[in-house]
């Protein structure tokens, strides 16, 4: 923690964002959120509220929330970037030309953009290329971070001296940041751990039992291990925060959206209307990124596929417990 007091910027004004906006006045800064819709900017000013998006949690007083990109970007020293993976080549694009040339970008969305399978820090490089570009990943759900519960996540930056100052300036009382220079192994695991989670989750929905949902999980991170590694992740952030960490997480909470989307699609109900699951979009392109690659993913493949309706989810159980027998790895 730091005794110094700098802006924070949070853009995007949905659970996360609001979430980090509070935690970030905890840590002891001056706080403005962009967002774009008028309720929720209306909500956070008059009753430290996002009923919308966080409903019945009080937020710390002071986040400014406005629509305007500009006044909340001036000046500001950290940018808080939390618009879902899929939206943010868009919605950042949009504000670029005010971001400040000395803030530090740091992307707070789990995925993997569906259309180009780039990594959400190599979206943003390429839109703001004089930037360095942290992210902020780890098991943190934003009702627990909002509500002040003790929490701790790990801050990436290729630049190592970049990711120890973010980890000074975020944390707080309740907020505790490990840094590291291995962003794409922060990255891969954040967007892996949703697609895993929809597996659990719709091995629970469909009835399969705790001891299905924990043998999808452990397999499903010795692929998680394997992506991430193919991709130049080093072993020590797999089993950490970002990583392990989130897995467990994700894949154990109805707390968590992509978990709940499981369980509905397991369940044969309704998805239509459901909140974000960001793993719906990442599923597809970390399937076809491990077909061009040759990497073994099954668990991966096999939710890609469920959610295309190509295949059921017996016929997915049916095809994982009929592959040969191997040692485990
Ligand atoms: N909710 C959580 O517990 C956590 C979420 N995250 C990640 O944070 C990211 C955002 O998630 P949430 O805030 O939870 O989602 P959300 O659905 O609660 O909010 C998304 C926000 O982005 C805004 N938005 C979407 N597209 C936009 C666009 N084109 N321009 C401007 N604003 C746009 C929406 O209006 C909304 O305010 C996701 O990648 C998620 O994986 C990460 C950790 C925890
Ligand atoms: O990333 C999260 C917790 O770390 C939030 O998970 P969901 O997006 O599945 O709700």
């Amino acid at each position: 923690m730091t005794s110094e007091v700098v802006k924070v910027a949070v853009i995007g004004g949905g659970a996360w964002g609001t979430a980090l906006a509070t935690m970030a006045v905890r840590s002891g800064h001056r706080v403005a959120l962009y967002a774009r819709d008028a309720e929720t900017i209306n909500d956070i000013n008059r009753n430290n509220r996002n009923e919308r998006y966080l409903p019945g949690i009080e937020l710390a007083a002071g986040i400014e929330a406005s629509a305007d990109a500009a006044a909340t970007l001036r000046d500001a020293a950290i940018i808080l970037a939390a618009f879902p993976a899929q939206a943010m080549r868009d919605a950042l694009g949009a504000l670029a030309a005010q971001v400040p040339a000395a803030a530090s970008i740091v992307l707070c969305a789990k995925g993997i953009e569906r259309s180009t399978g780039r990594l959400i820090s190599e979206v943003v490089s390429e839109i703001l290329p004089s930037h360095t570009i942290s992210a902020l990943s780890g098991p943190s759900f934003a009702t627990d971070v909002a509500r002040g519960l003790p929490t701790a996540v790990t801050i990436a930056s290729s630049e190592r001296e970049t990711a120890d100052r973010l980890a000074l300036f975020l944390s707080g009382p309740a907020f505790r940041c490990y840094s590291t220079d291995d962003l794409i192994g922060v990255e891969i695991g954040g967007a892996l751990k949703n697609v895993l989670a929809l597996a659990a989750g719709a091995a629970i929905g469909r009835g399969l039992g705790a001891s299905a949902q924990a043998a999808l999980v452990t397999r499903g991170f010795v692929e998680l291990r394997r992506i991430a590694l193919a991709m130049g992740a080093r072993p020590e952030t797999v089993m950490g925060l970002s990583g392990l960490g989130d897995l467990m997480l994700t894949c154990s909470s109805p707390q968590s959206r992509n978990y709940s989307y499981g369980m509905a699609l397991g369940a044969g109900n309704r998805l239509d209307g459901l909140p974000l699951a960001e793993g719906v979009a990442t599923a597809p392109i970390a399937a076809e990124i491990c077909a061009r690659r040759n990497i073994d993913a099954p668990i991966v493949t096999a939710v890609s596929a469920l959610l295309a309706r190509e295949l059921t989810i017996d016929e997915a159980v049916t095809a994982l417990l009929n592959r040969p027998l191997k040692t485990e790895d």
